[in-house]
């Protein structure tokens, strides 16, 4: 028998209601102790008083039961709704204690859940991801994977590859048997096509993994070309440093915002220039790490000393980047349309005029650069790790050099998949050969 496990399911602190969790065969009789009853009618409110060893009152409050298997973890689970204040906690708790229970470790609800079937890892994981979200499109992601969007999708592949594996296998075992010529070419057409699908989703811009994490947007400029002024616009307070000294910044100062529902995490940079000084050299060695690992990058140009432009920003442009020319203020010349081949954003960070520009653009970047369809998408490392090895061994994949092997690179491409939903691997090959082929005894 497994511990019986409790927690609060709400946010910890003083608040109007708190829900706490049980789960585990000895939920029923906790919950038994704690009302002086029997455990109420399966998945109804009943509202009684809860009471301490020594029947003193606890709380005043409500109580649901559900039994295994129709609970979140599959086992017996009971959910008390009390006030949320830290006496009634500390009371419940000790109380709990006593009656053998123990304070759930993170995450073991959840794991519970995946062991005893009520969920596979990615709707785990979904769980995890929509209690993290902080904006509508992070919300709208972590729903469709809950909804089972990506579970559906590697399940399907992964069946289908089951099925590959089991044709090859019955043309080895079953050699001497009645099997149609036509399976070996059908298993490598399969395996071609699955590739293809599989590799589609190898999305290079990691969009899912991007609207999860957060969007990384770098400021570059030359000292002074008013980036911190920019970041302190875009973030709507004075986050970063601003002076007419160059060199103000060296750490690199991040912001995060909601961009039209995306999560975007901003930063600023030390001006980028050859400085003998220690300190600000290893700003600009920051600032270029950012600008390597940045998803988009806005290039800040002195308007003032237009058409003079920095060299080294000019470098750092590329097509993942939004150009930026500062200072129109005290622009004497007009402002190009285009620089490098990129538009031109002309604005004044310090007057905050062309902000709505700036903002639509990057908004419009950022939804045709990360939009995510309908479709599901990887959304983890760890996914994209595995379709990443599944395709490898499908592109090793050729029954010409040996039908053995070619079923064991079908095998580990399955393997790689199961990874992502966590499903074990049963001998379901022989499954498919008896059911579809009647072959055996
Ligand atoms: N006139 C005018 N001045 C600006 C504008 N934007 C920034 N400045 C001024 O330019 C100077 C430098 O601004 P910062 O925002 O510190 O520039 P920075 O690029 O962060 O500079 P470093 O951190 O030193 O690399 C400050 O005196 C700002 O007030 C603008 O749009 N118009
Ligand atoms: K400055
Ligand atoms: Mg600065």
């Amino acid at each position: 028998m497994s511990d019986t496990i409790y927690a609060l399911a709400s946010a910890t602190g003083r608040a109007g209601v708190a829900v706490w969790r049980l789960s585990g065969e000895g939920s029923g009789t906790a919950l038994a102790a704690l009302t002086g009853k029997p455990p109420p009618e399966p998945r109804k409110a009943r509202r009684v008083r809860l009471r301490d060893g020594t029947g003193e009152m606890i709380d005043d409050g409500l109580v649901l039961w559900f039994p295994a298997p129709h609970s979140f973890t599959g086992e017996d689970v009971a959910e008390l709704h009390l006030h949320g204040g830290r006496a009634v906690a500390a009371a419940l708790t000790a109380r709990l204690g006593e009656l053998g229970l123990r304070p759930a470790e993170p995450g073991e609800f959840s794991r519970r859940a995946f062991l005893g079937g009520k969920l596979d890892l990615t709707r785990a994981e979904a769980i995890a991801d929509l209690v993290d979200a902080e904006t509508a499109a992070q919300r709208r992601q972590a729903l469709r994977q809950l909804d089972g969007g990506l579970a559906g999708l590697v399940e399907g592949w992964r069946s289908r590859l089951v099925r590959a594996m089991a044709h090859l296998e019955a043309v080895i075992d079953f050699a001497d048997e009645d099997i149609p010529d036509t399976l070996l070419d059908q298993s490598v057409g399969e395996a071609d096509s699955l590739r293809a699908e599989m590799a589609g989703h190898l999305d290079e811009r990691r969009s899912g993994e991007r609207l999860r994490d957060g969007i990384h947007i770098a400021i570059l400029g030359a000292p002074n070309a008013g980036k911190s002024s920019l970041l302190n616009r875009l973030a709507g307070r004075e986050a970063a440093i601003v002076s007419a000294q160059a060199g103000t910044t060296r750490d690199v100062i991040e912001v995060h915002l909601d961009l039209n529902g995306w999560p975007v995490i901003v930063a600023d940079t030390a001006g980028l220039r050859d400085s003998a000084c220690e300190i600000e050299s290893e700003g600009v060695r920051r600032a270029e790490a950012r600008a390597a690992g940045a998803d988009l990058k806005l290039c800040v140009f002195d308007g003032a000393l237009y058409p003079g432009l920095d060299a080294a920003t000019l470098e750092m442009i590329d097509d993942a980047t939004l150009v930026v020319l500062n200072k129109r203020d005290l622009m004497t010349e007009e402002v190009p349309a285009i620089l490098m081949g990129r538009p031109v954003l002309a604005l004044s960070a310090k007057a905050g005029e062309g902000m709505d520009g700036l903002a639509a653009a990057l908004a419009e970047t950022v939804e045709r650069r990360f939009a995510v369809g309908p479709a599901p998408v990887l959304t983890r490392e760890r996914h994209r790790k595995a379709v990443a090895e599944a395709v490898a061994a499908l592109g090793r994949f050729d029954p010409a050099l040996g039908v053995e092997t070619a079923a064991e690179d079908l095998r580990l491409a399955a393997r790689s998949l199961g990874r992502i939903t966590g499903r074990v691997e049963v001998d379901e090959i022989l499954d498919v050969i008896f059911h579809e082929f009647c072959i055996g005894k």
